[in-house]
């Protein structure tokens, strides 16, 4: 039998390397068969080393806002390139996307780019805990962090995928340092400072869950994880690397509040003497910016989009927060690479190019495949539901979650993974590349045109009516 050519890289990297992957969402593990090994990618599309291309709702995990290799994008990363792809000092570009980052988020007062999600959220609990001097961090079941030391309790993404509890090669130690709690509980959060709010640093959450699923927080949720902290003197992170920049110009949390991005006033050092003036300035014009908010918390990671498809990240918040990193402060945090000029150039002509034209695009195209999406699978009487944040969404399957919906973890986990698995792979026999787990988000980007819907509304008739047939 002849090997198609991602069967054969497939054999080949998995000789080269632990289980053929670099990153193990990646590997198939839990919809069985082979991945696609890609040859290239353009608008919605992507295209595998056999040839096939597919209509594609992975959209690089995030990242891919635009569509893949927008050709503004890739020329500017051209330019960048020529000019070095690396210098380990500071450009003007940096500078340049931590004011865009403010401006659409402006609790990020001031912002440091590192090159991960994981490093981004990693930094801001080490900052947690250098501001707070404790220990203990919160975190809910089923959200993703990223995959460091103390983040991989109960985590989503990669970690629901194959079922695990967390990690081993993490020490005891640093795991009893992470209490994890159920998302949506306002009442086991409540509890949980009650007992331990003293020792607490911080609680991290991610902006809107979408890495077991999308699971939006109830309303009022995010508040009440605002009151909690401040009450207790802990801080608030609140991981915007999945939906930053995605869902609106600022977030989730832009989403949650109604935050619409202003335009972040030039503070030149000729207007103003002195950098203490100046930081004032600025501060005085982000905290009048966000001060009626429903909730504004301590810190924000970034990552996804902010980078374009290039390997760029952040974290943010006040200037006083922020300032206990090194070297004005005690908290060390550092990168060879952050900041990159390649990486920097690709964020920034990538949220230029987010306007309100691309959100509503996205938004749009979301919603009328959702709607599509639900309307076939009731109409072949296959039990589901389909939660949604923005443009971001994903379907569960099953009686019992098309009963009660999914607001936790624990109700993500009563889904019908053999459903999905089946449906995966009808889908892709059509043509369309969906996410390969029922743990993870659906992304649309803003090239994905009417064609590309259309060939997303056929697979959908064929893939429905044959997983139908073998139920
Ligand atoms: C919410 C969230 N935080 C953090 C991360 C980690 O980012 P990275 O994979 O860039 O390390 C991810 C990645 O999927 C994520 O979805
Ligand atoms: N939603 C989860 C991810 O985007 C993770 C990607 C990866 O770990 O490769």
């Amino acid at each position: 039998m002849s090997l198609t050519a991602s069967q054969s890289l497939f054999a080949r990297s998995q000789l080269a390397t632990p289980g053929g992957v670099n990153s193990p969402v990646r590997a198939f593990g839990s919809v069985g068969g082979t991945p696609s090994f890609i040859a290239d990618a353009k608008g919605p599309y992507v295209r595998d080393v056999d040839g096939r291309i597919y209509v594609d709702l992975v959209g690089t995990w995030g990242p891919a806002l635009l569509g893949h290799a927008h050709p503004e994008v890739v020329a500017t990363v051209t330019e960048a390139a020529a000019r070095g792809l690396s210098f380990g000092a500071p450009t003007a570009a940096e500078a340049e996307l931590a004011e865009a980052v403010t401006a659409r988020v402006p609790a990020a007062e001031q912002v440091r780019l590192v090159s991960t999600g994981t490093e981004a959220t990693m930094t801001a609990i080490r900052l947690a805990r250098g501001v707070t001097g404790r220990d203990l961090l919160v975190k809910f079941a089923g959200c993703y962090h990223g995959h460091s030391d103390s983040l991989l309790a109960q985590a989503g993404s990669g970690v629901a995928t194959q079922g695990l509890p967390g990690s081993a090669g993490v020490p005891a130690d640093i795991a009893a340092l992470t209490i994890v709690l159920p998302y949506n509980d306002e009442d086991a959060l409540r509890e949980c400072f009650a007992e331990h709010g003293r020792d607490i640093a911080a609680v991290i959450t991610e902006a809107c869950p979408a890495n077991m699923g999308i699971v939006p927080p109830a309303p009022g949720f995010n508040r009440a994880i605002r009151e909690v902290t401040r009450d207790h003197g802990a801080l608030m992170i609140t991981d915007e690397v999945l939906t930053g920049f995605r869902v609106s110009p600022a977030g989730f949390w832009g989403l949650e509040t109604g935050w619409r991005p202003a335009r972040l006033p030039a503070v030149l050092p000729s207007d103003l003497v002195g950098a203490e003036a100046m930081l004032e300035a600025r501060q005085e014009w982000c905290r009048g910016q966000v001060g009626d908010l429903d909730y504004v918390p301590d810190l924000f990671t970034f990552g996804k989009v902010i980078g374009g498809g290039m390997p760029l990240a952040a974290l943010g918040g006040s200037a006083e927060i922020m300032g206990h990193l090194a070297p004005l402060g005690p908290v060390y945090q550092a990168g060879t690479l952050s900041g990159n000029p390649l990486a920097t150039a690709a964020g920034l002509a990538t949220l230029k190019l987010a306007d309100d034209a691309c959100y509503a695009r996205v938004d749009a195209v979301a919603q009328s495949i959702r709607t599509y999406l639900s309307a076939t699978l009731s109409a072949h009487d296959i039990p589901h539901v389909i939660n949604s944040a923005g443009s971001l969404f994903s379907v569960f399957f099953g009686e019992e979650v098309a009963e009660s919906g999914v607001s936790s973890y624990a109700d993500a986990q009563r889904q019908d993974e053999d459903l999905y698995r089946a449906f995966f792979h009808a889908m892709r026999d059509a043509g369309v590349a969906l996410p390969p787990s029922c743990y993870e988000a659906w992304f649309v980007s803003r090239a994905h045109d009417d064609d590309a819907v259309a060939a997303i509304f056929t697979a959908i008739d064929t893939a429905v009516a044959e997983v139908a047939q073998t139920r």
